[in-house]
């Protein structure tokens, strides 16, 4: 266990869940499991349950300018992580804050559809996280269908997957994830595209409703390895045996797609 007193600091620029299972709610919890602080920019705020997305409501940019300066005034920030961006003001908006924070370990986890199928990112925006984030990213986790989205082509089988995984990486963003929650299968595989080297992950598919916010909490527990000082690669995998872990033991909380336990993930690992 690391003593409280080291814990490095990360920044989650995320919209926010009123359900508490995904985004910004998702984020925190997970960076705090992982032994770390996190700092929030909140991009927009939605009303949100279990059972979907009811109203989705961007914060003005000056809003977000004003965030990101409180915490860069007073936080030594070792790692950031985006979430839901909405459109592409905020992406914009986020990409200027990156540039002039020089936040360099910056992981664009591309969220566009939330599981009940509510939009958190427009077509503009879309364009605007290729041509102005993705570039100043270290690493990009896109699941299968915004993997599709990013690559431009249909992704089928796991071929498709290594090359969408390269053709993303030709957008300017030197290490990607392309996330096989969405396949079918017994096992889940993630294909892992590095700057020096390529790799799968592999888990065994648990049936559960309960993975709201499954995507959120992996790029933050990566990001909250990386603050800690980890090399991506570890920070990658030690995100996905965390992930593993707490998907394993479902919480059973609302009448849709439940949360993830983010938290007493030494009890949980213990168990198993
Ligand atoms: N049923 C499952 N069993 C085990 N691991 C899973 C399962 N579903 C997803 N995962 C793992 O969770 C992580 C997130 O994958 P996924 O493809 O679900 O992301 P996502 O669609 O962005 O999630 P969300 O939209 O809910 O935030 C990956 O590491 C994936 O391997
Ligand atoms: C606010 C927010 N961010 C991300 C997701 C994706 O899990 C979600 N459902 N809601």
């Amino acid at each position: 266990m690391r003593d409280p007193k080291q814990y490095p600091t990360a920044l989650t620029i995320a919209g926010s869940d009123s359900g508490g299972g995904a985004g910004m709610q998702a984020d925190t919890k997970t960076m705090q499991a992982c032994q770390t602080y996190s700092t929030n920019v909140i991009v927009g705020l939605t009303a949100q349950n279990t059972l979907g997305v009811q109203g989705a409501h961007p914060v003005e940019p000056d809003v977000i300018d004003a965030q990101f300066a409180s915490i860069m005034a007073d936080f030594d920030v070792r790692a950031a992580k985006t979430g839901a961006l909405f459109d592409a003001i905020r992406v914009q908006t986020v990409a200027r804050a990156v540039k002039k924070y020089e936040l360099s370990n910056l992981i664009v986890d591309p969220v566009m559809v939330a599981k009940g199928g509510a939009s958190l990112l427009d077509d503009a925006g879309v364009a605007a996280m290729k041509e102005d984030l993705l570039p100043l990213a270290l690493l990009v986790t896109p699941n299968l269908p915004e993997a599709e989205l990013l690559a431009g082509m249909a992704i089928k089988t796991e071929a498709d997957m290594v090359t969408a995984g390269n053709k993303i990486q030709q957008l300017g963003v030197p290490n990607v994830i392309v996330k096989g929650g969405h396949g079918d299968g017994p096992q889940v595989k993630d294909y892992v595209l590095l700057a020096d080297q390529e790799f799968w992950l592999t888990g065994e598919r648990i049936h559960t409703s309960s993975k709201h916010g499954t995507g959120d909490t992996l790029s933050a527990a990566i990001t909250a390895y990386l603050a800690q000082g980890e090399t991506l690669e570890a920070a990658i995998k030690e995100g996905h045996s965390y992930m593993n872990t707490i998907i394993a033991h479902p919480l059973n909380i609302g009448h849709g797609h439940g949360p993830l336990n983010q938290g007493n993930w030494e009890v949980q690992r213990n168990e198993i």
